[in-house]
């Protein structure tokens, strides 16, 4: 990932997603981590016991909420661990954005994903786009990711349609699900780098 330019590299704790890690594995993968490489702990509705034994566990420098997790409690993660917090907020309609604005005054980034399908498995890294034209010109107070359906072929386009300076991605750069195909990742950043 750091080889292919990346700056953030993610642990997914999800259950059902085929990217999933368990916390052996991602301390071995953080501690390989080159420095400079971001390492991001992705979770969705986490408690507070298995927060506490992540990051006892893992060395990391952000912490991703990728659930239904409020503002009050993305504000409790952020003072109870220390770690900077980014809350990921799914747009599929200009609707959406006022959910996202109410984690301005709490979270240090936002991830702007697209919202998952009514009753799938997953919250997130379903490879799914949302209308970028949503967001196009937007202004916001916090630093902010785009996500959702994002590929080597589309991102630059998703970059100069939205003005994102940072992109997320997961199933975009795999060759089967929850396995990352490097040249893929390169060939990604090499076109959100323009
Ligand atoms: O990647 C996962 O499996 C995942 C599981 C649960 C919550 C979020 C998840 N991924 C996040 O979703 C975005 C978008 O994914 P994709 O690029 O559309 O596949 C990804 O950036 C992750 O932050």
């Amino acid at each position: 990932m750091a080889a292919a330019g990346a700056s953030y590299c993610g642990f997914t704790f999800f259950e059902k997603s085929p990217r999933a890690v368990d916390l052996t594995t991602a301390r071995d993968l953080a501690l390989g981590a080159p420095v400079g490489l971001a390492k991001v702990a992705l979770t969705v509705n986490a408690d507070d016991a298995f927060l506490d034994a992540l990051t006892a566990q893992v060395p990391l420098d952000m912490l991703q909420l990728h659930g239904a997790e409020s503002p009050a409690r993305v504000a409790e993660v952020k003072a109870r661990y220390g770690l900077p917090v980014m809350k990921a907020v799914g747009v599929a309609e200009a609707s959406d954005l006022a959910a996202l604005e109410s984690y301005f005054p709490v979270a240090d980034q936002i991830l702007v994903d697209a919202k998952p399908p009514k009753g799938g498995e997953l919250p997130g890294g379903n490879g799914l786009t949302f209308d970028w034209r949503l967001i196009a010109g937007r202004r916001w107070p916090v630093p902010w990711m785009l996500a959702g359906g994002l590929t080597p072929d589309n991102v630059a386009e998703a970059i100069a349609m939205t003005g994102a300076r940072q992109v997320d991605v997961a199933s975009g750069v795999e060759r089967a699900p929850g396995v990352k195909d490097l040249a893929r990742v390169q060939s990604f950043v090499t076109s959100a780098q323009g």
